[in-house]
């Protein structure tokens, strides 16, 4: 039977395009012959902005939902007024498609440097809530700009929304050998949404007796990422502390480089989508620097994603092998890192 993937791809601002060219050359060294790849690229993000004023039009969205998946480099540009881009293109996608889960994993690879002593065991999964919290866009401003300004920006927790990624989460805790779901929100203060979330979370977690729990405030949760990473399996979370928690975990497992992302429709109703944790990194855009490897790794989820769990397992392993030969007094380009995967999945 001949198989197919037909991707989209929103290579977007500043290194988005530069680390997406990489993913897709990853991509097509790792697939078998018999996989037919069709990729449609979007012209979407700054560029798009300032020629048409557009950021996702409806034709686009209704023609992106008829992929299998979609690959997404980066949105934002110093260029365009914060949020724009953010708000009027990223995240539209998340909530159109029903992205309810936002899966950040953070893994240590073997010899890849962090910046904590003792070299811990890093291998957790945060399950990002993806369609809520503060960033629902329920907010306002009233008196904008003068000294008696108000403004607001309500976080939005639905019992529904909330159940949902909770039971996500204890299903991917139960299926993976350590079974352990710890719960990070700040239900000490945020008294009403967070009791929501510890509630259900306690309801859910009777279907899961295998499944240990733990709750942890989100300001401690950042202690122990740092003094004890190891004690995480699955973290369950809220989509502002997901959003802070995972640059902190990429931080700790090699840097931002590294970390990958898949914001997931579990239901398959709509496409999944796939990117690096980092953003557009106007800061280094253009130069060649960036590291292709979170996006190249979100290829993997990409491909785990579709049932393509040997390619996408090569594509980890290969990440393993070259990050344990990576000399970090030479630096090399996007494109050569780029080249250097494309060679290890092939071979
Ligand atoms: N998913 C997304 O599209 C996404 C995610 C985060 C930020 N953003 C947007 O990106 C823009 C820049 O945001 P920011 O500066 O806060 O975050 P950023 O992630 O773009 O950059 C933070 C720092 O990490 C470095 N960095 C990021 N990716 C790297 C890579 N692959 N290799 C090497 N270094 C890397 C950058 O050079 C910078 O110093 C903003 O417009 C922001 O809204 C978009
Ligand atoms: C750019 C922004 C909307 C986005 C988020 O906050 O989710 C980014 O920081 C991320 O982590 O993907
Ligand atoms: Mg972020």
């Amino acid at each position: 039977m001949s198989r197919s993937i037909n991707l989209a791809v929103i290579p977007g601002d500043g290194i988005g395009q530069e680390v997406v060219a990489q993913g897709l050359k990853v991509l097509s060294a790792v697939l078998p012959e018999d996989v037919k790849l069709e990729t449609k690229e979007y012209d979407l993000g700054a560029t798009r902005w300032h020629r048409t004023g557009e950021t996702l039009p409806d034709a686009e969205l209704e023609a992106l939902r008829h992929h299998d998946a979609i690959l997404l480099g980066a949105i934002g540009d110093p260029s365009v007024p914060s949020g724009v881009l953010e708000r009027g293109l990223l995240l539209k996608l998340r909530f159109a498609f029903d992205h309810y889960v936002n899966l950040r994993p953070s893994k240590l690879f073997p010899s890849t440097a962090t910046p904590l002593a003792g070299r811990p065991d890093i291998d957790f999964v945060v399950v990002r809530e993806g369609t809520e919290g503060p960033y629902t866009g329920n907010g306002g401003s009233l008196r904008t700009g003068t000294p008696a300004e108000v403004a607001t920006e309500v976080s939005v927790n639905t019992a529904y929304g909330v159940e949902r990624v909770v039971r996500d989460a204890y299903g991917r805790a139960n299926s993976r050998p350590r079974k352990k779901l710890t719960l990070v929100h700040k239900n000490n203060v945020l008294v009403y949404a967070g009791h929501m979330w510890k509630n259900i979370f306690d309801k859910v977690g009777q279907e899961y007796p295998e499944v240990t729990t733990d709750y942890l405030h989100v300001d401690a949760a950042t202690i122990f990422f740092v003094t004890q990473p190891e004690r995480f399996d699955v973290i369950v979370t809220d989509n502002l502390f997901g959003d802070i928690l995972t640059d902190l975990a990429a931080a700790v497992t090699g840097g931002i480089g590294l970390a990958a992302s898949g914001n997931i429709n579990p239901t398959g109703e709509f496409p999944s989508m796939f990117e690096p944790v980092h953003g557009s990194a106007p800061d280094i855009a253009g130069q060649g620097k960036a590291d292709p490897t979170a996006t190249i790794l979100s290829v993997a989820l990409l491909l785990r994603h579709l049932g393509y769990e040997t390619e996408a397992a090569r594509i980890e392993d290969a990440v393993a092998a070259d990050l344990a030969e990576r000399d970090g007094s030479t630096t090399r380009t996007t494109d050569e890192t780029g080249d250097a995967l494309a060679v290890r999945v092939a071979g």
